[in-house]
């Protein structure tokens, strides 16, 4: 649905050049809640303002369904945005419009009727649960209420993607959840595909399938939601997973401080509800010390580690090492 092919922006500052994005590349599937997630500063708005060329990349091409975007000249270009709808942090609503007038803007601009605009402006409201709040200013509406209406209006025309841009930062975190739900169901319904940029992994364990990590403009991972909660690779995304663990810090574990054999076991999908450590401590002549752990929910699946620390014979906890690899759990002795 996009590609996206050795992208680069520079920013020209005098003689100098700022490199924002590095020679990235990736592609982001139909129907897909793709994330692009790094610290401040990594070039994730650079990078989804390239998607629609809000941003004018430097290098390289996005191709969106077959058409090289970055090919188009400007009317070809307006044309195809209105297949990209976009939301932003701070809503970019219109102060002096009411919600029904933001959502109408689109429509008129795309040359509609009255008639046909109030039918699919009522529409719109509706699906975000904003019916009541038609004549009501930005300034009258609480902050998820705003994005609701941005949500809205950026689904007007109908678009195929939809790009996030950071649309729950400024926003609490039962709200997040609640908007997070809305794109979900815009996935799910409408089929839209949305790649999203965040610097919460929150956002990206409850939305995500994939999920890009950016650091100093490029993309140093690529991975699936499950694999990245189960054997992250870049020391970032390590950092941004332990990071959610607000109780238990597994860096802080040094196996060297125990006598025993310390291991990191990775569960996931149905494993992880299961009672395999119990079945281990029954069936091995070994002692269990549970040193840290944690179970994440993710949008289909649940992902968990545990650092024990086995004592006992070398021969018993290599079986019971055994037995914890045949139950299809990961097993990494730290
Ligand atoms: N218009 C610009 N002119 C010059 N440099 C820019 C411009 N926009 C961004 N940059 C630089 O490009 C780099 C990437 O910025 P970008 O805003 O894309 O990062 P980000 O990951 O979105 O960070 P944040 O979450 O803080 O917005 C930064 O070093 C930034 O200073």
């Amino acid at each position: 649905m996009i590609e996206v092919q050795n992208l680069s922006k520079c920013f020209q500052n005098g003689n100098e050049c700022i490199w924002a994005i590095k020679n990235v590349s990736f592609h982001v599937n139909r129907g897909e809640i793709f994330g692009i997630i790094g610290l401040s500063g990594a070039g994730k708005s650079t990078l989804i303002r390239c998607l629609n060329r809000l941003e004018e990349p430097t290098q390289g091409k996005i191709i969106i369904d077959g058409v090289d975007i970055t090919a188009l000249d400007k009317r070809e270009l307006r044309a195809k945005r209105k297949d990209i709808g976009m939301i932003f942090q701070h809503f970019n609503l219109l102060s002096q419009k009411t919600t029904y007038e933001n959502i109408a803007l689109p429509l008129e601009l795309a040359g509609l009727g009255k008639k046909e605009i109030n039918s699919r402006v009522n529409e719109l409201l509706e699906y975000v649960g904003l019916r009541d709040k038609r004549n009501a200013y930005p300034s009258q509406l609480s902050g998820g209420q705003k994005q609701r209406v941005a949500i809205a209006r950026a689904l007007a025309n109908n678009p195929k993607i939809l790009l996030s841009d950071e649309a729950t930062s400024a926003l609490d975190p039962k709200t997040t959840k609640s908007i997070l739900e809305l794109l979900n169901r815009i996935r799910n319904e409408l089929g839209l595909t949305i790649v999203m940029i965040t610097h919460q992994i929150e956002v990206v364990k409850d939305i995500c399938d994939r999920v890009a990590i950016m650091e100093n403009g490029e993309i140093v991972e690529i991975n699936t939601v499950e694999e990245l909660f189960r054997r992250p690779k870049s020391k970032t995304a390590k950092a941004f997973i332990s990071s959610l663990k607000s109780d238990v810090q597994e860096e802080f574990v040094i196996p060297e401080e125990f006598n025993g054999r310390v291991v990191r076991l990775s569960f996931w999908g149905d494993n992880a509800k299961k009672p395999i450590v119990s079945h281990m401590i029954k069936k091995f002549n070994i002692d269990v010390n549970i040193l840290s752990g944690n179970i994440s929910q993710l949008m289909s699946t649940s992902a968990g580690y545990l650092i024990v620390e086995l004592v006992g014979e070398d021969g018993e906890i290599q079986a019971a090492i055994d037995y914890l690899k045949s139950q299809d759990v990961d097993v990494e002795v730290m």
